[in-house]
């Protein structure tokens, strides 16, 4: 097993387990959701997440017989399986019986599998990496001060370090992308910067925290590029990635010329994660360099971090004002129509419909970033296929399904009922004047906002909203055109239906 490769076995594992089991089935669970860790001995060792998803997997024959058969006959001979929930493993808890044995981690980045060889029994943890390879910089660069010069230490040879490609993820596109009031800004500036590289917003800093889509985003920008203008090298690279080609090259290898060369030939650098090299002093230095040269050229930068340069305590000034020269585009949290819109986008990648108020459910619930929401849906197409679900998935079932993903007081689902409760007390007028028949303006106006909100906000049916308001099913269309075009007209119009809907959505 010396040169086992798990991140190229786990692809032939992927490969094989999909022509072995029904699609949808295997993209809701063994290809969303195993992370291969490591082979020892006789096992195979895959991370899941959360507790659930091990039951799923393992209890159900469909999904755990495909995967054993493939693993087996893929390694030439059988190894047991062992699902773990990596986020409840401590990192220096042994993660191994046999004790002594080296233990293969596979690192599932973006970029190219990393294979980090490390003595069992701890477990090397990325930020363990990161600072094992930042102690080694500190080191030479302590050797290099105290004599001068470098000291002959016997290295070990540098590894063929491969950067002719971009490591994009192809599916990170502008049109895969939901753009809503949240993150419009950052999506524009990174569709301007896609379209003119070097000449705007350079560097492009796309901020905000975790799992709002900063990196599909700078992906998108990649891909559009490479798309539409192939000459350009585009280079996408996590900062973790850059300190290691950094460290093999120029630390390990002293082949500092190879190194900055690589660099001098990109059109497009695109760096994710740049918080991550703030405390990394020898690779924030050649970052700065790096960073002059192209920008110097002209040559476009894009950046994401959940810090803002302004909060990066340990960055020197000259980085800090370098970032903060260009644009910095703040990612905020989506709202819940963008919410509702990225259920759907995600269902019709698995072919899978929702009822409106299950959607709005989902939407509701899972409000803490993209990633989560993601998670959920991920969750509830696994099992719904599980079960075999046909037609679509109805709000008691979502609910259930997704009950013990749920750790606070569910919020309540925004309904028509609300939406008619919010809006006579927002115009202070009766409920029964809302519903009611009379036709003076100040019962008119709201009542078709109401109306109007029901389609706009939780896309209810138009025969599900006239049955609430006791209406014709074209009253209700004529009142959504009616306020649509009110709205494009009338700037106080759109901004009255806009600050109900952000009280709805609790962000007014
Ligand atoms: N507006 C959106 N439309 C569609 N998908 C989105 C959107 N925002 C985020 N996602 C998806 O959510 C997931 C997490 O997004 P991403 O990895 O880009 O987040 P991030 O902000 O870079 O997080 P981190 O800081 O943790 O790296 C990805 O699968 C991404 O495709």
């Amino acid at each position: 097993m010396q040169n086992f490769e798990l991140g190229l076995f786990w692809e032939q594992v992927l490969e094989d387990t999909k022509k072995k089991m029904p699609l949808q089935l295997w993209e809701s669970t063994i290809s969303s959701w195993l992370i291969p860790l490591s082979v020892e001995d006789l096992s195979i060792h895959i991370g899941v997440t959360q507790d659930f998803i091990k039951n799923i997997i393992e209890k159900n024959p469909a999904v755990i017989g495909p995967l054993q058969e493939s693993i087996d006959q893929i390694n030439g001979s059988h190894l047991d399986i062992i699902i773990m929930n990596i986020l409840e493993t401590t990192p220096n808890q042994p993660s191994t019986q046999s004790g002594q044995s080296n233990l293969k981690l596979y690192t599932p980045v973006y970029d190219d599998p990393v294979i980090i060889d490390t003595p069992a029994p701890h477990q090397t943890t990325v930020s363990d990496s990161l600072q094992s390879i930042d102690d080694q910089l500190a080191a030479q660069q302590q050797s290099q001060n105290q004599f001068g010069q470098q000291q002959m230490v016997s290295q070990p040879e540098p590894k063929k370090i491969d950067l002719s490609y971009s490591n994009l993820i192809k599916s990170f596109r502008f049109e895969t992308f939901v753009a809503g009031n949240s993150n419009r800004i950052p999506f524009g500036a990174a569709q301007a910067v896609a379209e003119n590289p070097g000449n705007i917003y350079n560097p492009l800093f796309i901020y905000g925290p975790s799992g709002l889509g900063k990196t599909h985003l700078m992906h998108a920008i990649g891909n559009y590029i490479i798309d539409h203008n192939p000459n350009l090298n585009v280079m996408c690279i996590t900062s973790e990635k850059f300190m290691n080609t950094f460290v093999d090259l120029v630390v390990r290898g002293r082949q500092g010329d190879v190194f900055r060369n690589i660099f001098r030939n990109i059109d497009v650098l695109l760096v994710d994660d740049i918080q991550f090299l703030e405390n990394k002093e020898g690779t924030k230095n050649e970052f700065f360099n790096t960073f002059n040269e192209l920008l110097d050229n002209q040559k476009q930068i894009v950046l994401t971090s959940d810090t803002l340069p302004s909060d990066m305590n340990q960055l020197e000034d000259r980085l800090r004002s370098r970032f903060q020269a260009g644009f910095i585009a703040t990612m905020d949290n989506p709202d819940l129509e963008t919410r509702i819109a990225i259920v759907k986008s995600i269902l019709e990648k698995y072919n899978i419909s929702l009822t409106n108020d299950a959607v709005n459910y989902v939407a509701y619930q899972f409000s803490e970033n993209v990633r989560v929401l993601q998670g959920a849906v991920n969750r509830l197409v696994g099992v719904a296929s599980l079960q075999n679900l046909t037609g679509d998935i109805d709000y008691e079932f979502t609910k259930s399904a997704l009950e013990d993903l749920i750790t606070e007081q569910p919020v309540e689902l925004l309904s028509i009922k609300h939406i008619q409760d919010f809006v006579s007390s927002y115009f202070s007028i009766k409920k029964a004047d809302l519903l009611g028949k009379k036709r003076k303006i100040q019962f008119a106006f709201p009542r078709q906002i109401a109306m109007y909100l029901c389609r706009d906000l939780i896309s209810e049916s138009y025969p599900q909203i006239a049955a609430a308001f006791t209406r014709d099913h074209t009253t209700i269309l004529h009142a959504y055109e009616k306020i649509s075009k009110e709205m494009e007209k009338n700037p106080e119009t759109a901004r009255i239906v806009n600050d109900i809907k952000n009280k709805l959505n609790g962000c007014g």
